[in-house]
């Protein structure tokens, strides 16, 4: 996959330890890849990203770790690879509800990323043997705990995948370094009411560890 990188290496940026561990060991030792804390959140991981890229010399920047799927899309211990990284609570509550940045005219609340890129990761993972699709990854302040609110969120955003905490904030560092940027989530919730008991949060860092290994051999 030259198009995505050819020289220069990769900066992985987890929100916390147990993610970082897990793309580590699917990596394997490949030098090609630095993998970094972004911490919790979207600020938290702008920060992060922009500082761990000040060293230079990379080529492309991955936001990755569980998340939780839109059920009917991504499924438990599945992989979704980001075709939009969007920023789905970034805006403004009006009486008529919801207003994003973009409909206020403050920015973008939406990160695009390679998305042929995205689409052959997703074939590469399917090849082996993992279930693996292509979507809109939502960034989020506050991981979704109702129905009612993961069903506004798909509403919002057609196709929603997946939401997670850092995607856009490390997202908004590489775009300003004008470096390309992708988001890979492994399923470990549903979007929507809070279930402890049903969280597969073990399986979904098996599956990163798996789905970064295979990245390995397709980057
Ligand atoms: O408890 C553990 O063993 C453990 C191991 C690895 C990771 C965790 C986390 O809690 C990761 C937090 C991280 O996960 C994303 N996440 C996961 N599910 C959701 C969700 O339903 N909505 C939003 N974000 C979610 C998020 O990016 C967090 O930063 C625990």
């Amino acid at each position: 996959m030259e198009h995505i990188t050819s020289d220069g290496r990769i900066l992985v940026m987890t929100a916390v330890e147990g993610e970082r561990e897990a793309v580590l060991r699917g990596l394997k030792g490949d030098t090609r890849f630095k993998v970094e804390l972004a911490g919790v959140g979207a600020p938290s991981a702008a920060a992060s990203t922009a500082l761990a890229l000040a060293a230079g010399g990379f080529r492309l920047v991955i936001s990755a770790g569980i998340g939780g799927g839109f059920i009917e899309t991504a499924a438990l211990e599945s992989v979704v690879v980001a075709d939009a990284i969007i920023a789905a609570d970034l805006g403004a509550e009006t009486a008529n509800g919801f207003s994003s940045v973009d409909e206020l005219g403050f920015g973008s609340s939406r990160i695009a990323v390679n998305t042929g890129a995205s689409q052959r990761i997703v074939q590469a993972l399917r090849a082996a043997g993992q279930t693996a699709v292509a979507g809109p990854i939502l960034t989020v302040t506050t991981a979704t705990g109702t129905s009612s609110t993961a069903e506004q969120l798909a509403n919002r955003v057609p196709g929603a995948a997946a939401e997670a905490m850092e995607g856009y904030g490390v997202a908004v560092a590489a775009n300003k370094l004008e470096l390309p940027v992708m988001e890979i989530r492994t399923i470990s919730n549903a979007v929507g009411p809070r279930d402890r008991a049903a969280w597969r949060i073990k399986e979904a860092l098996q599956a990163l560890e798996a789905a970064f290994s295979t990245l390995t051999e397709v980057i």
